[in-house]
């Protein structure tokens, strides 16, 4: 196997996701099971490279974070760095209720890699776009899959396919590749 690197996070999903786009770079992801505070910012770039900077007193590096968020245009952006604490409280059908009889339905996915290697913070962003749907569909993925489609289909119908194209995946690609080139 190749490379070995911790991910820090108390998402599960966001773990079996990076485990399995891993594998396809020769990278073996080991998690971490552990909440950390995150400082309030304004973008999500900020708030994962201060996170991955205070845990670095914490945390044997090399280790990287991952801070990701629903951004809905609509919405001017919310619930973006809010998003951890908007799906615990109001949750999907409190989304779907703030986007009732809305016609712009234009919603970007983020996800922000933070890594630590003792030094320094790098950070690797990916994004997709896509549409909030109507009504929840499907069953696979977590938090917001089954409201967030693209091309008319929900993360939460695609299974699989969703770490083909999601934010994760993109993110990962840049993260993964340069570990590569240099680790
Ligand atoms: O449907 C989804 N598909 C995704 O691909 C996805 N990626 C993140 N999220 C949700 O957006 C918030 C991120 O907040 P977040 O980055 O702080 O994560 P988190 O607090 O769950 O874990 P941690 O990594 O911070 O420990 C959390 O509610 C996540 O469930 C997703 N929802
Ligand atoms: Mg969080």
């Amino acid at each position: 196997m190749g490379m070995k690197v911790r991910f820090i996070t108390s998402n599960r999903g966001k773990f079996e996701e990076l485990k399995e786009i891993g594998r396809g770079f020769g990278v073996d992801i080991e998690w971490v099971e552990m909440e950390y505070l995150e400082p309030q910012g304004s973008d999500l770039e900020f708030v994962a490279r201060k996170s991955a900077e205070m845990l670095s007193g914490a945390v044997e590096p090399p280790f990287f974070i991952e801070d990701s968020g629903l951004f809905i245009d609509a919405l001017h952006g919310f619930p973006g760095v809010y998003s951890s604490f908007v799906f615990k409280t109001i949750g999907n059908d409190g989304i779907l209720k703030l986007m009732e009889g809305v016609e712009d339905r234009r919603a970007r996915f983020v996800c922000v890699i933070a890594f630590s290697d003792g030094e320094q913070v790098r950070t690797f962003t990916g994004e997709v776009e896509g549409q909030i749907a109507r009504e929840k569909r499907g069953e696979h993925g977590f938090g917001y899959d089954p409201i967030f489609e693209v091309d008319g289909r929900t993360f939460a119908e695609m299974g699989e396919k969703k770490n083909e194209l999601s934010h994760r995946r993109r993110a990962a690609e840049k993260f993964f590749s340069w570990l590569a080139k240099n680790f």
